[in-house]
């Protein structure tokens, strides 16, 4: 199935002269694609996919979606073709099956195969390092393997060995350059001394917009609706979304640092941490008096609230809710800016920064595209 043609449950289909096919190339490289988790980061990801599609078919690569599964269902583009092309891609579903799904992807032709998961899951996760080993590239925002179990990652690391790529940099400040700059920085011989900033594009709107005009809770739907927040938005008021990414950054310096290390200073309080995910979106008013008195505290300081935090080299991680003055740096950001300032043996006079929106699907969705991009240029062209 062309992706011009491809379907989402949730993307209405597309005028015809978006559907035109590209022209093919005789030096054609092309990639199959299965994407996981088509919920607001995956449909804003199938969407770019679908727009870009004959730009890069014209430059040489043909992206070819075979499958999408969500949780409960999955749709493989080999499922009825006369019906999905009599409906203009209306898809015929059926119940998911992941390694079915990685199966298809992969095929038996030798083609190259990329599995992209959008999902926040660790069952998906877990299956990272059977699909890398069995000759399938891997692309995810999802934090959890990089910050998870590190037995989890080296499997993952390991199964790289045999020419396919795990690539992840959305995991830290979604679309922003972060990953690969550490990388760049330790590959070119620098050593990473500290890393600190705002590294939550939730918490930096929420911080930058709450003035207590509305309350906290209103603000924090607000923030779910526009897709910042993390499926369950308790993981970013806990911190938890903010250590992960110390943690992964820490990894990728090669310090083995791990969640439970983290200094977190909650915002949960503890009325909403014992609620199901799916009640909590019903009981956020539980954050209004808390965060009024942490705003009040933060005014008669003159000072402004600022999720902040920091890793070094000794294993010091935290993430907290701060006081800055107003003069400070981070006190200048706006919306769901994150700032990264590397410290490193070059930049150890005046760190390095990384600075700009840190949330959002289409940001977030363009951070997975580019690292498909960086594998697919590295993909030999294949009968
Ligand atoms: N929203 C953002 O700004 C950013 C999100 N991320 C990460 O991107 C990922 C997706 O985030 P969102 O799209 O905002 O979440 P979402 O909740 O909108 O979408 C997640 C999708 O995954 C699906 N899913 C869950 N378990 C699954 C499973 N076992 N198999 C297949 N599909 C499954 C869900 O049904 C849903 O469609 C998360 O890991 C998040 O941490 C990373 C950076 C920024
Ligand atoms: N929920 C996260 C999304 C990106 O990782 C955030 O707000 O930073």
């Amino acid at each position: 199935m062309n992706l011009a043609a491809s379907p989402s449950a949730e993307q209405p289909s597309l005028p015809p002269h978006a559907r035109a096919l590209p022209t093919i190339t005789a030096r054609q490289r092309v990639l199959a694609v299965g994407l996981i988790g088509p919920g607001r980061v995956g449909s804003a990801l199938l969407e770019q996919l679908r727009t870009a599609q004959p730009r890069l078919a014209r430059s040489g690569l043909e992206l070819k979606l075979c499958g999408v599964a969500a949780s409960r269902r999955m749709w493989l583009d080999a499922d009825d073709p006369e019906l999905n092309g009599r409906h203009d891609s209306a898809q015929t579903w059926r119940p998911s099956d992941l390694d079915e799904f990685a199966a298809h992807v992969r095929g038996n032709d030798g083609r190259h195969a990329l599995l992209i998961d959008c999902s926040a899951s660790d069952a998906v996760a877990s299956r990272y390092a059977d699909w890398l080993a069995a000759g399938l590239h891997v692309v995810t925002p999802n934090k959890l393997a990089g910050s998870g179990p590190m037995r989890r990652l080296q499997a993952i690391r390991s199964a790289c060995g045999v020419g396919t790529r795990f690539r992840y940099e959305a995991t830290v400040c979604a679309g922003l350059p972060v990953v690969q700059t550490l990388r760049d920085l330790l590959d070119t011989g620098d050593d990473l001394l500290a890393v600190e900033g705002m590294f939550s594009g939730t918490l930096a709107w929420l911080c930058h917009r709450y003035d207590g005009s509305r309350p906290f809770s209103a603000l924090v739907r607000e923030a779910h609706a526009l897709g910042y927040t993390e499926p369950d938005p308790r993981d970013d008021l806990s911190g938890l979304d903010v250590a992960r990414k110390l943690v992964i950054l820490a990894r990728e310096a090669g310090w083995s640092l791990s969640l439970e290390e983290v200094d977190v200073e909650s915002l949960v309080p503890p009325e909403l941490a014992t609620l199901s995910a799916d009640a909590v979106m019903e009981h956020l008013e539980y954050l209004d008096a808390p965060m009024a008195a942490r705003l009040a505290k933060a005014r008669a300081q003159s000072g402004v609230l600022r999720h902040v935090a920091s890793l070094d080299a000794h294993g010091h991680a935290s993430v907290r809710l701060a006081v800055l003055p107003a003069a400070h740096p981070f006190a200048h950001t706006r919306l769901t800016d994150n700032i990264v300032q590397f410290t490193t043996h070059r930049y150890r006079e005046n760190p390095m920064l990384v600075q700009g929106p840190g949330a959002g699907p289409e940001v977030t969705a363009a951070g997975v595209f580019a690292d498909l991009l960086r594998i697919a240029e590295g993909l030999e062209v294949r009968a």
